[in-house]
């Protein structure tokens, strides 16, 4: 029997895509990496606060503090820094090993979740090589193997992917809003899915693209009856009045 489960195999980390949204996240360094930790996390609509002296601030980091696109202070790190129990998470990325592990060290007292660059000891998450297009992240880890290797294999992918990925996804996440509208039950939960499930799979990324509100009140019309009509079917419906919509969501009216 236990020859149908997967095999387990350690080793790995565990990928999952952190909400920090609203949340206080610490920088503490203003280089090149903390440039690229920042871009993560406003992508990710955290608050972000700085501690870096002036003097080593990449311009990168200078034009966010600028644009007050981050809270700053022009100095060290120091021990109260992390006072503030609304930290969700710390990034190092400074040229100081030292400073480096007594920050650790003091994340580790509070059980503030940190990742200090370029220490793997000292991380309780990695960070990975990303993809992004609208909604769409692909992270490639190689768990600490060959941090190039994850460049690699993520342009690769990036690569092979469909252009528009990210539009088609876009207007697929509208229509699960609209359906939410249309079928707010908990009951209808597995019916919901399914229904979702096979739009995903019937219809073309480029139909899903090309998909507008309009197209997207009709589909839902085939939500009650649990049919999957392509673009091309709800747009002749319309013109031959087959897919009406009569102002009660939930039910389409056949003529
Ligand atoms: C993916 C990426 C994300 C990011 O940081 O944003 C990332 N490193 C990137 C680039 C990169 N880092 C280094 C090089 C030089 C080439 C080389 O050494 O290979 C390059 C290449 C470059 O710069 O192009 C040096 C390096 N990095 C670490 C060590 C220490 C060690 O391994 O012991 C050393 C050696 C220092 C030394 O030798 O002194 C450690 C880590 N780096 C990680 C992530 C985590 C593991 C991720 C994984 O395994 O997949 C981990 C464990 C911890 C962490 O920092 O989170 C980003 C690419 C993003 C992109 O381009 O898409
Ligand atoms: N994980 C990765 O992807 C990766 C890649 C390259 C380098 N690194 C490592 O990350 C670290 C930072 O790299 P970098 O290129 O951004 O370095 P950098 O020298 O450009 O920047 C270091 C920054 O830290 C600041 N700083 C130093 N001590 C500080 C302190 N006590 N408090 C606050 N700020 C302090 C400096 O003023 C400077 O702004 C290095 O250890 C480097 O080896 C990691």
């Amino acid at each position: 029997m236990s020859e149908s489960f997967p095999e387990i195999q350690g080793g790995g980390s565990l990928i999952l895509a952190w909400q920090v949204r609203n949340k206080k996240v610490l920088v503490i360094g203003g280089g090149e990496v903390a440039a690229g930790r920042i871009l993560n996390l406003l992508n990710a609509d955290a608050k972000v606060t700085v501690i870096s002296p002036r003097d080593g601030l990449n311009p990168e980091v200078a034009h966010r503090i600028e644009r007050k696109q981050v809270e700053y202070h022009d100095r060290r790190f120091e021990p109260s820094d992390l006072d503030d129990p609304h930290i969700t998470m710390v990034l190092t990325a400074i040229d100081d090993p030292e400073a480096s592990t007594t920050i650790w060290k003091l994340c580790k007292e509070r059980k503030i979740a940190a990742n200090i660059a370029d220490v793997p000891p000292e991380c309780d998450f990695y960070f990975g090589s990303v993809h992004r297009d609208g909604p769409l992240q692909i992270m490639v880890s190689t768990n600490g193997n060959g941090p190039k290797m994850a460049n690699i294999v993520r342009r690769r992918i990036a690569a092979s992917l469909p252009p528009k990925m990210g539009d088609a996804i876009s207007k697929v996440g509208e229509l699960r809003k609209r359906l939410r509208k249309v079928a707010p039950g908990n009951d209808e939960g597995p019916k919901r899915m399914q229904w979702m499930s096979k739009v995903c799979v019937q219809w073309t990324l480029e139909d899903l693209c090309e998909m507008d509100e309009r197209d997207m009140d009709d589909l839902l019309q085939s939500f009650a009856p649990d049919k999957v009509p392509s673009l091309e079917q709800i747009r002749l419906g319309e013109e031959s009045g087959e897919y009406h919509f009569d102002g009660s969501f939930g039910w389409a009216c056949v003529v």
